[in-house]
């Protein structure tokens, strides 16, 4: 297997600026590759923003109930063709999101046909994979039972269940009678029964709260799992996720969303939701193109910190994340990176339920730059600012930690890039272990690491600056339904 140093595209003298590197600007280039199954075009300019939404094939399998159909299987390219609900429709537009993205236009005309069939949905990370299920939620709910819990969505964290209820919120905008209980810890006042339509939590406070009578599960019709192969991992939320499923009815619909689907989790899936029509990628196509991907070969571990500095004392970055392995590591940067002066919040699972709502909202407004956060954050966060992801630790995983992490490092990488944006990521190495680890992450996606070289930061400012400058122009007019000072429904 070839290791990093063969993945590596040598910065030379006369290379392109980063903004023109393949990596950053490869959009353009996909479009002529677009040939999905249904080869729609979906390349193009979304949401009134001139952003354009990257290249990249979905493997579509239909349900085999529905193969044995006659009507065949088409993609949606605008909201009309979907046939939304009136003010469902109105709410997206509201937010301009002027047409479905690609995972929208084709997953939703499979989820709202009838009779209700399950799906598997992969596509790439801040590609409108939230939308797509709020969409579908809220597209078979009768509101005018408004009390009646009719639909579930779990998500693995506190975090990312409370920026679904957001989005929820802001594409329900004008549906009368809409409300969401929020099922994560110290959010539902105890002992009071459900009165909401819409419920969104994690998995272990939604089984809490239907053992203790709290949720009545018997209307609900739709199940949906964001993050799905990491709820169904059998190593973490996969029991927790098995017994909710287990106490609701049997003709439940479900949804499993993800942009990552390892091998050995699609075949539990399989299981939980049966018989589901499926949307897939390619593994080449895993990897946003949009986001420049750059390493450090730091000299030991300990001078992580100061190249760290370095780095932020170069450039303005905007907003950034620094993901590490522990809460302690996180505490610590945070502590030295405030005594630099720097804006740096630390978000890890120690904080309470309320600290860590605060402390997300804080970035989401910008009052903090850098979030310096272990995994809890590594996924489905959508904050369209942030132009880097810093991985000062490489993800890894097994007991030992002996194993390169892949799924979390293209989950954390994918904070930054969304939706057409560009972004950097930059992955510290420092030993043989992390070495090859980042080796065998690049070898799994294939891709090309650009090495940043701590002799020549001068080179090192450049590539990086012209990434951060486009995604904040980027940033400033583009849609985002969890920041209402960018949506057309503010
Ligand atoms: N149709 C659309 N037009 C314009 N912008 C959109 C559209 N759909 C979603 N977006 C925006 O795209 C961004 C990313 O969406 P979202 O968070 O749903 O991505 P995702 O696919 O769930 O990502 P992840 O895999 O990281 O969870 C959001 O800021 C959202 O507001």
């Amino acid at each position: 297997m070839a290791d990093l140093a063969s993945r590596i595209t040598k910065p030379a003298d006369d290379a392109a600026p980063a903004s023109e590197t393949p990596a950053a600007t490869d959009t353009a280039a996909a479009e002529t590759h677009v040939g999905d199954a249904q080869n729609d075009g979906a390349v193009e300019s979304l949401g009134g923003s001139g952003l354009q939404e990257p290249g990249y094939e979905v493997e579509i399998t239909l349900s085999d109930l529905q193969q044995n159909e006659a009507t065949p299987f088409h993609s949606a390219t605008t909201w009309e063709d979907i046939g939304l609900r009136e003010e469902l429709h109105k709410g997206l537009l509201a937010l301009n999101f002027l047409k479905p993205s690609k995972v929208q236009g084709k997953s939703l005309p499979l989820m709202l046909s009838d009779p209700p069939t399950n799906m598997l949905a992969q596509s790439q990370s801040g590609t409108g994979k939230t939308a797509a299920f709020v969409t579908a939620i809220l597209s078979r709910v009768d509101f005018s039972n408004p009390d009646q819990p009719q639909a579930l969505a779990l998500a693995p964290s506190r975090e990312l269940a409370r920026q679904i209820e957001e989005v929820i919120r802001a594409i329900g905008h004008f549906i009368q009678n809409l409300k969401i209980a929020p099922a994560v810890p110290g959010a539902l006042p105890r002992g009071e029964p459900v009165r909401s339509a819409v419920v969104v939590g994690t998995p272990g406070t939604v089984m809490d709260i239907i053992r203790r009578r709290q949720l009545d599960v018997s209307q609900l019709k739709v199940l949906v799992l964001d993050e799905a192969d990491n709820m169904l991992d059998q190593q973490g939320l996969g029991d927790q996720c098995m017994r909710v499923k287990g106490m609701l009815p049997k003709t439940i619909q479900t949804l499993l969303f993800s942009a990552t689907f390892p091998e050995k989790v699609l075949q539990y899936a399989n299981k939980f939701a049966p018989n589901a029509h499926s949307l897939k990628l390619q593994r080449s196509d895993l990897t946003v193109k949009g986001i420049s991907q750059m390493f450090i070969d730091c000299p030991n571990d300990s001078t992580k910190y100061d190249i760290l500095c370095r780095l932020y004392g170069l450039m303005t970055i905007g907003q950034s994340v620094i993901f590490v392995k522990t809460r302690e590591s996180a505490n610590e940067i945070q502590r030295r990176m405030v005594a630099d002066g720097h804006k740096a919040s630390a978000l890890h699972a120690a904080f309470d339920g309320s600290e860590r709502d605060e402390l997300l909202s804080k970035f989401r407004s910008g009052e903090s730059k850098v979030l310096i956060a272990t995994n809890v954050i590594a996924r489905g966060i959508d904050v369209s600012s942030v132009s880097m992801v810093i991985n000062y630790d490489i993800p890894m995983k097994g007991r030992g930690d002996t194993e390169p992490d892949t799924e979390t490092y293209l989950h954390r990488i994918g904070r930054t890039g969304r939706f057409g944006r560009v972004g950097v990521s930059i992955s510290f190495v420092y030993d043989k272990k992390s070495y090859d680890a980042l080796s065998s992450i690049a070898n799994h996606y294939g891709i090309d690491l650009v090495k940043l070289d701590t002799d020549d930061w001068d080179d090192a400012e450049e590539r990086v600056k012209e990434v951060i400058k486009k995604n904040r122009a980027q940033a400033a007019y583009a849609p985002s339904a969890t920041d209402p000072q960018k949506t057309g429904a503010a």
